[in-house]
């Protein structure tokens, strides 16, 4: 459900219909982006870099704040089925809210699938793919999926928040670094190869930022 900015907002999606209840995701919506904002400077700080450096590519009226709700319904043979097949989020941040902790999630270390530890209550932030390139490769988007469950069915909502589409991302320069690979690229160009080529079986989309 598209729901930033608002004037892209107003078509009425099959979500509405089912959850009736936009009020609430633009509440949530709304307080989810404080805290992104405030994630993002101090996920700049955290790196010695100057505050801003990510949040000022975020135009306050312009940046997009798309939602996500993922059913993923008990499955006899999870041996065979997947409920979210691997990749990264095209995002820059993402939040997750799930509704129970019967888990699925798993994140890929050292090549293999770790299930993602979650406590109860909270909520879960991912790094995408644009702030890995606003970073020009100090935060890594990781690659993830969901696995299904035979006798348990689970909802998770996912909050993918994004500058602007026209805005373009400038990665962070600094000439001591090493490891700066990536270049300037147009949030909506990124997001068009990025469904594109979708599903991938490893991490390629990110390569077409690279410098
Ligand atoms: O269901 C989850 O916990 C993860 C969902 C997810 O990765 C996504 O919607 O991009
Ligand atoms: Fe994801």
């Amino acid at each position: 459900m598209h729901i930033c900015p608002l004037i892209l907002s107003q078509v009425t999606t099959i979500s509405d219909i089912i959850y009736n209840d936009r009020q609430a995701i633009e509440l949530y919506v709304r307080e989810a982006r404080k805290v992104l904002d405030d994630l993002l400077e101090v996920l700049a700080e955290s790196l010695s870099l100057e505050r801003h450096v990510f949040i000022q590519q975020f135009d306050t009226n312009e940046s997009e704040i798309n939602v996500r709700v993922n059913y993923y319904p008990p499955c006899p043979r999870p041996d065979q089925t997947l409920g979210l097949t691997p990749h990264t989020d095209a995002s820059a941040l993402t939040i997750l809210m799930e509704f129970d902790t019967s888990g699925g999630l798993q994140v890929l270390k050292d090549q293999k699938w770790l299930p993602v530890k979650w406590p109860r209550d909270t909520l879960l932030v991912n790094v995408g793919d644009m702030l890995e390139i606003m970073s020009n490769g100090r935060l890594q988007s990781p690659w993830h999926r969901v696995v299904t469950q035979m006798d348990v069915e689970r909802f998770s909502v996912a909050l993918f928040y994004n500058p602007a589409s026209l805005a373009e991302i400038v990665p962070v320069r600094n000439t001591t670094m090493k490891n700066e690979s990536y270049k300037n690229v147009v949030v909506g160009d990124y997001l068009q190869h990025f469904y594109k080529i979708s599903p991938t079986t490893e991490k390629v989309a990110i390569k077409f930022a690279k410098a």
